[in-house]
């Protein structure tokens, strides 16, 4: 059994939450909102991320950050991507001396272009950090259903054996030291989700879909490689696996963010879409990297208001006719 504390009570968190704490584990929970606090300890039910999803007896959430780390031996950071910086500094000061600290949310921090482990590695150098990251929506794994994420630790025995401590029957974990790559196509994979969903709420049809999944992903692994990670990672479960599952389900808030944009509704009030917030970023390195990301900066351009949904489908699908050679995404 490992102490675990969860840094945040959002859909994920709470759904990581309800995995470990049916396998057997001594969880504790933070999180700023003391009524979703409450809400999860007293009723077993977090509405307004999870609606009707009954959450275990065993589960407590408290605003109390230090009480929810105290003896804590994993420390899981899955508060949005864009705050975790906000949320390590408040844990620095509280945290025990020797906790394995683990990046969940997907994203880039805007302001300093970090992935989420080097953010957190910034605020607290002296301890271990690594990534879970793979395709799992938070409403399946709290319904109990099957998913297999990757955990990536630096070191890659450790994150074998903790792997095998951590898996269960909704949550399956396969090992890797690839810290930089599970946590690009995270990353990334939100940003063509969006895409793709432009195009879906246009209509263009299945077969467009698949065109633009396949150049997104090759754009993926183009800068996915320059900054580090590992080809082969990213057509594992954290990359193609979660590229797959977030440009196909209308449960993604990415792919439903694009739909919504593509089909012209308001898109505000809309749940948490990282890819938002990571596109710009994202295209500022792929530029200084000298990487062609296409599909991103079209993304980039429709939601920042400088190009119409309609233009986006017809630049995404008016490439330059060239050879096809997919592995360097032509
Ligand atoms: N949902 C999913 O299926 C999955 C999500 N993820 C990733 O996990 C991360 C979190 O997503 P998810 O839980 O779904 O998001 P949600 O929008 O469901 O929840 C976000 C949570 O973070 C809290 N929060 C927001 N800003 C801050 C802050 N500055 N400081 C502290 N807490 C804050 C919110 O609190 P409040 O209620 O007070 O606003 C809320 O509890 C994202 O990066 C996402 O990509 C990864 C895999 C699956
Ligand atoms: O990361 C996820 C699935 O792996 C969740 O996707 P959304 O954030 O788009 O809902």
């Amino acid at each position: 059994m490992a102490r675990i504390c969860i840094l945040g009570t959002g859909a994920w968190g709470t759904a990581l939450a309800t995995a470990f704490v049916r396998q057997g584990h001594d969880v504790r929970m933070w999180g700023r909102n003391a009524e979703t606090c409450a809400e999860i300890s007293e009723t077993h039910r977090n509405h307004a991320y999870l609606g009707e999803a009954c959450l275990p007896d065993g589960l407590s959430a408290s605003t109390d950050m230090a009480g929810a780390l105290e003896n804590a031996q994993i420390v899981l950071f899955v508060a949005p991507a864009q705050s975790t910086s906000d949320v390590a500094g408040l844990a620095a000061p509280q945290l025990p001396g020797d906790a394995l600290l683990i990046a969940c949310a997907k994203g880039i921090d805007r302001r300093s272009g970090q992935t989420q482990s080097e953010v957190i590695d910034a605020c607290l150098p002296d301890h271990v950090v690594g990534v879970l990251s793979g395709p799992s929506f938070a409403a399946d794994v709290v319904r109990g259903l099957p998913t297999a994420l990757t955990l990536a630790l630096p070191d890659q025995a450790r994150a074998q054996s903790l792997a095998q401590t951590l898996s269960g029957d909704a949550i399956r974990l396969y090992a890797s030291d690839d810290i930089v790559g599970v946590q690009i196509g995270g990353a990334l994979k939100n940003v063509m989700a969006i895409a793709v969903g432009i195009c879906r709420g246009g209509g263009m049809g299945a077969s467009a879909e698949a065109a633009l999944i396949t150049r997104g992903y090759a754009e993926l692994v183009r800068l996915g490689v320059a900054m580090g990670a590992r080809a082969e990672t990213l057509m594992g479960l954290s990359g193609l696996g979660d590229l797959v599952l977030t440009c196909s389900s209308e449960l993604s808030r990415n792919f439903s963010y694009g739909i919504a944009v593509g089909s012209g509704h308001d898109v505000t009030g809309l749940k948490l879409a990282e890819g938002v917030h990571t596109v710009s970023i994202a295209n500022e390195i792929a530029a200084r990297h000298g990487i062609s990301c296409p599909v991103m900066q079209t993304a980039d351009l429709v939601l920042s208001g400088r190009m119409s949904a309609e233009e986006a489908r017809t630049a995404l699908m008016s490439r330059p006719i060239k050879a096809e050679h997919p592995e360097i995404g032509q």
